[in-house]
């Protein structure tokens, strides 16, 4: 700690200023997600955990991920220890060894909306007011928790449940100014992801959205991060059924095996599987799902089927089943069946943890707006001027590599 200034001294990375302390603010804090993500840093905090998982464990150039401080929002007020315990993601033994430093994380209360998020609500949320007064009281939490916890930075990370979509063509979503006065005015086609997006943008904290909800992606707020500074980065995080499908169809399309139909299935337990049973947050899932496979095979695929069925036996233990019907030479065809039993927090949280370093680079390099380069790690990657996204993990891969070892103008990226 600084005496005169009562900050804490910063580290230096070749010569520019870094981040000691990078704040996490998370919407969604008590969901299986973020306590996973959370529980995991701990752990790693403690040398009980390796770093599996961890796609970019090995740079060193980022900030560290024991440099993480957590806070956030939730509907539910139970301290993250409880809720851990709840989404039995972790072993019992693997939370108790953390308990101490996840009890004292109880979520903020949340701005929350059943009309577009009808399959999870809770108690813990903000008393009702304007868009206005909603998005105030976001900007208070943040800065509260920047200057309680000496923080360098804060990057907002959208994991809440899924939200149903607004109507895209909104008046109110098509600028700053209109958007503005729409939180002056009331407007419905303004979600609760939007809200805190915002006051991330209007604070100049970096904004990640993990989810399908709309957030950032709208043309007021894309300009908004552009007119503040800041990075942006979305959407819905790319971690099992979509992972495998974006690196199996650019091998189909390499040897020309035409895909006649694919048919996915997912069956889970989860918070999040009782939130894709509201057919309107469903359909921003399935939105995203079904987003990647045309643009990488380069035809359509009228049969391409997303099914996903809320099961809770299975919990957090996602089964992800897929048969793809295949034509090959001389109209032959083929079936090739893949059983994916994974985990779904375990592959999402170190993306998350990825996503907040990545965030906090592209803030120390100045940049802003749409980041394309960190398409690697979502379904319906956000592009500049809605370009279609790249959805091939290989080259999704080069990208990021590329940016990260700073060979590829941010103009020149694919
Ligand atoms: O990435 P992926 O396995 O294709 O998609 C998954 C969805 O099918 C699932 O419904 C959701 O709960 C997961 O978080 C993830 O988004």
């Amino acid at each position: 700690m600084n005496t005169l200034t009562g900050k804490r001294p910063s580290r230096r990375r070749g010569g520019d200023e870094s981040v000691d302390r990078l704040g996490v603010a998370v919407v969604g804090l008590g969901g299986a997600v973020a306590t996973t993500a959370v529980a995991g840093v701990e752990l790693l905090r403690l040398g009980a955990c390796g770093q599996d998982g961890l796609p970019l464990a090995a740079r060193t150039d980022l900030v560290p991920y024991e440099a993480l401080v957590f806070g956030g929002w939730d509907v539910s007020a139970d301290d993250l220890a409880k809720a851990a315990h709840l989404h039995q993601v972790l072993e019992p033994a693997q939370i108790e060894a953390v308990a101490p430093r996840l009890q004292r994380l109880r979520p903020w209360p949340a701005i929350a909306d059943p009309d577009y998020c009808r399959g999870v609500t809770g108690a813990n949320v903000a008393p009702s007011g304007s868009l206005r007064e909603r998005t105030d009281r976001v900007r208070d939490d943040l800065r509260r928790f920047r200057s309680e916890q000496e923080l360098d930075e804060v990057v907002v990370v959208n994991l809440a449940s899924t939200e149903r979509q607004p109507d895209p063509a909104a008046p109110s979503l098509a600028s700053p100014e209109a958007f503005e006065a729409a939180l002056d005015g009331g407007d419905e086609a303004i979600t609760p992801a939007m809200l805190y997006a915002y006051a991330a943008l209007r604070e100049g904290m970096a904004y990640v959205n993990f989810t399908p909800s709309v957030g950032a992606d709208v043309p007021a707020l894309t300009l908004l991060a552009e007119r503040q500074g800041v990075p942006i980065a979305g959407k819905d995080g790319k971690t099992g059924q979509t992972l495998v499908k974006t690196v199996l169809a650019p091998a189909l399309r390499s040897r020309a095996l035409r895909v006649e139909g694919w048919y996915s299935t997912n069956l889970l337990g989860n918070r999040d599987g009782r939130a894709l049973e509201d057919p309107g947050s469903l359909a921003s899932k399935t939105a995203t799902k079904e987003s990647v496979l045309d643009a990488v095979l380069g035809y359509p695929v009228e049969d391409h089927r997303i099914r996903i069925e809320y099961y809770r036996p299975r919990g957090d233990q996602k089964e992800a089943w897929d048969n793809i019907d295949l034509v090959g030479f001389l109209g032959r065809r083929m079936q090739m069946k893949i059983d994916f039993l994974c985990r779904d927090s375990v592959l999402a949280a170190p993306l998350v943890l990825e996503l907040v370093r990545l965030l906090a680079e592209a803030r120390r390099r100045g940049e802003r707006g749409v980041q394309e380069q960190f398409g690697f790690f979502f379904k319906a990657p956000m592009t500049v001027g809605g370009r279609v996204p790249e959805h091939a993990l290989h080259r999704q891969e080069s990208a990021l590599l590329e940016w990260l070892d700073g060979r590829a103008p941010r103009d020149a990226r694919p």
